[in-house]
């Protein structure tokens, strides 16, 4: 299939009062249409700045992005971003919310009626349908963040942005997270980019996991292509020998690089432990 998005040769540099900080060097990458990718690295590497060039929010000092054929110059409805903290308007409803950004994509092509079952349909989609007219006050933090991707969704995007979609949600939540995810995606064929600090998430949902290298000046490090069937069970895959393969192959990456910028091994170690969460699938069943 062919490239939807070409992040091509980006590089960011950003201002800083001692002179100019390069984030990014030369991170290039093709993302095909229905394609889940992730990307993984240390703290403070560039994921995020990766995610926000792509987002339209930053413009990479060198190089761009393209979207089906475009330029991506500025935020746009045809890649809409989930965050790690949902960032629902507190006075709105889930319906309102989701609402919002329906009307800013289909105010002028879909009818009210029209609109009013997209939204529905698509809070249904994510699991909230039964509590759409609660506010986020009142709903767990999980459904907060299923509001979010519904709201996400509701835009019918040409790229999903996530950064660190579950990365606030207990360990069950999140595997029910990750399953409607897996679910929405089969159905929608959404193409997603993801960050995350999980290892078994990364390996459970991708196609493909994007390595990044320890910035500063950040770059590719190694693209690890995730050959395992779909749907994917986390249950089966536990016992899975590609699956362990491909998780002890990013936990290998991650720590090889984490001692490169220190060489103290118990520190390492440590920091491994809290930085990414290698707990194993059937913890998370
Ligand atoms: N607006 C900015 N101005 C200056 N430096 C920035 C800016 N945004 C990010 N940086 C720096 O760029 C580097 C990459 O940051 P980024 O937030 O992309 O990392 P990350 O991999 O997403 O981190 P984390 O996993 O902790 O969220 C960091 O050193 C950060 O301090």
């Amino acid at each position: 299939m062919g490239v939807l998005l070409d992040i091509s040769h980006v590089d960011m540099e950003f201002p800083t009062p001692k002179g100019p900080f390069t984030a990014l060097r030369d991170i290039d990458l093709q993302v095909r249409k229905g394609e889940f990718v992730s990307l993984i690295g240390h703290s403070g590497c560039g994921k995020s700045t990766v995610l926000n060039v792509v987002a339209g929010l930053y413009r990479a000092t060198r190089g761009g992005v393209i979207l089906n054929g475009k330029e991506i110059t500025e935020p746009g409805p045809e890649r809409a971003v989930v965050f790690q903290n949902h960032s629902l308007l507190p006075w709105l409803s889930a319906y309102e919310n989701v609402e919002l950004a329906v009307r800013q994509v289909f105010g002028k092509t879909k009818s009210r009626a029209e609109m009013r079952e997209w939204i529905e349909h698509n809070l249904q989609l994510v699991h909230m349908g039964h509590a759409m007219h609660k506010r986020p006050s009142e709903i767990s933090g999980g459904m907060k963040q299923r509001v979010g991707i519904a709201r996400a969704l509701s835009m019918q995007p040409k790229v999903l942005l996530m950064d660190e979609p579950f990365g606030a949600l207990d360990a069950l939540t999140r595997a029910h997270m990750q399953d409607s995810l897996m679910e929405i995606q089969a159905e929608l064929n959404n193409t997603v980019i993801m960050i995350t600090h999980d290892v078994d998430e990364a390996v459970l949902l991708s196609d493909r996991i994007v390595m990044m290298t320890n910035g500063p000046a950040a770059t590719i490090g190694e693209i690890l292509d995730i050959q395992l069937e779909r749907p994917r069970s986390r249950l089966e895959l536990a016992d899975d020998p590609h699956y362990n393969g491909y998780r002890a192959r990013v936990l290998k990456f991650l720590h090889e690089r984490h001692s490169k910028r220190d060489p103290s091994p118990k520190k390492s170690a440590a920091d491994e432990k809290t930085k990414f969460e290698t707990k194993s699938v059937e913890h998370a069943a």
